[in-house]
């Protein structure tokens, strides 16, 4: 039975000695093979697939982590900014712990699954008049000024439960791949998973460090830019962040695994989580298929990854926010039959 992040690699995360886990059994996440794209790339292609933790994204991993440090120095409340999974997993762990959480989204711009997470397990959630980045920085006054706990991802120790993630990548194939790639919004994913890569490969449990890919949408791309977005724009909600607040760690793991980043387009995303669903079965939300898409695009630009092993994360569940895959499908019910099979045969293309 797993265990969870923090007792299943207690030793390798900086956390308080006997620290007392806040666990939902977060982690453990599968590393699916994608037919689909290890024919098209000619290399052996995985998917870690993150929609399975329990409250349907990666965020779990960190949250397991700053919530039960929150709890261990005596926080009555912790606050987040997010575009939504942030929100949505730590008012599932603070629930947990008994303590109070206090989210500030940005206005309208949440998906209804995150939203209806957050509310169902209780917390305070303040819509601010502004974005992502305006809502973190006052995330961070508040923890300033006031007796509550700041868990963004600016707060080390969500990093520290996120890196397990390349730690079960390892354990899963043996070594790490030659490529992870995942998508990139205020960037303390990708921050995260090269810290385990390099750990891993320190204690001499990976032969070699991956490149790591980063991708962007093309509306909210300031990694690729190198430029702020004040106003960063796409349907791919959960990356809609012009202002990374890991910037400076996303570059440093960028460039010392000799990576990169990329923008792509939402068409580019949307068309990718359809195609993801279709053949490999795996459905995510926008955001998650950009790791996808980046993928794609670059076959398309005529990268080549034959022969080696390549690594996506997908960050989040398709459930998360159902009205934006829906957006570009107008038919949805192929068609209404009478109660009797000669009709739905008929309409399948049986008869
Ligand atoms: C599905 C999904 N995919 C990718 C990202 C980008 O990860 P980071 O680059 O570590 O930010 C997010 C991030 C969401 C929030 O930042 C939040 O919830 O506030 C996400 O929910």
């Amino acid at each position: 039975q797993w265990r969870g992040v923090i007792e299943e690699y207690r030793d390798l995360l900086e956390l308080p000695e006997g620290l007392a886990a806040v666990t939902l059994r977060e982690g453990g996440t599968p590393l699916v093979h994608s037919e689909w794209l290890t024919g098209l790339t000619g290399g052996e292609v995985w998917l870690k697939v993150e929609a399975n933790n329990p409250t349907g994204s990666f965020k779990d991993r960190g949250m397991t982590a700053a919530i039960s440090v929150a709890r261990h120095e005596g926080a009555e409340a912790v606050v987040c900014a997010s575009t939504g999974n942030t929100s949505a997993s730590m008012a599932a762990y603070a629930a947990k712990a008994g303590l109070k959480p206090l989210v500030l989204i940005p206005e309208g711009k949440i998906a209804a699954g995150k939203m209806a997470q957050a509310v169902v397990h209780g917390a305070q959630i303040i819509m601010v008049r502004g974005n992502f980045d305006h809502c973190l920085d006052i995330a961070r006054g508040l923890a300033r000024d006031y007796p509550v706990a700041l868990v963004n991802s600016v707060n080390p120790v969500r990093l520290q439960g996120q890196k397990t993630a390349s730690f079960e990548v390892v354990d899963f194939l043996g070594d790490a791949p030659d490529f992870h790639l995942l998508p990139v919004g205020n960037a303390g994913n990708i921050a995260a998973y090269w810290l385990g890569y390099q750990q891993y490969a320190e204690l001499g449990r990976a032969t070699r460090r991956p490149v790591m890919r980063g991708f962007q949408a093309e509306g909210a791309a300031p990694l690729v830019t190198g430029e702020p977005f004040p106003d960063p724009e796409t349907k791919a909600t959960a990356i809609r962040v012009g202002n990374p607040a890991s910037w400076h760690l996303a570059e440093m793991a960028a460039k010392e695994s000799e990576g990169r980043f990329a923008a792509v387009s939402d068409e580019q995303i949307l068309a990718a989580q359809v195609e993801l669903a279709r053949h490999d079965g795996v459905f995510v939300e926008p955001a998650s298929a950009a790791g996808v898409a980046g993928l794609l695009a670059e076959l398309s630009a005529g990268e080549s990854y034959a022969g080696r092993t390549v690594v996506i994360t997908v960050t989040g569940h398709g459930l998360k926010d159902t009205a934006t895959a829906l957006e570009t499908f107008t038919d949805i019910v192929d068609t209404v039959v009478d109660a009797d099979v000669a009709a739905a045969a008929a309409a399948a293309g049986l008869a």
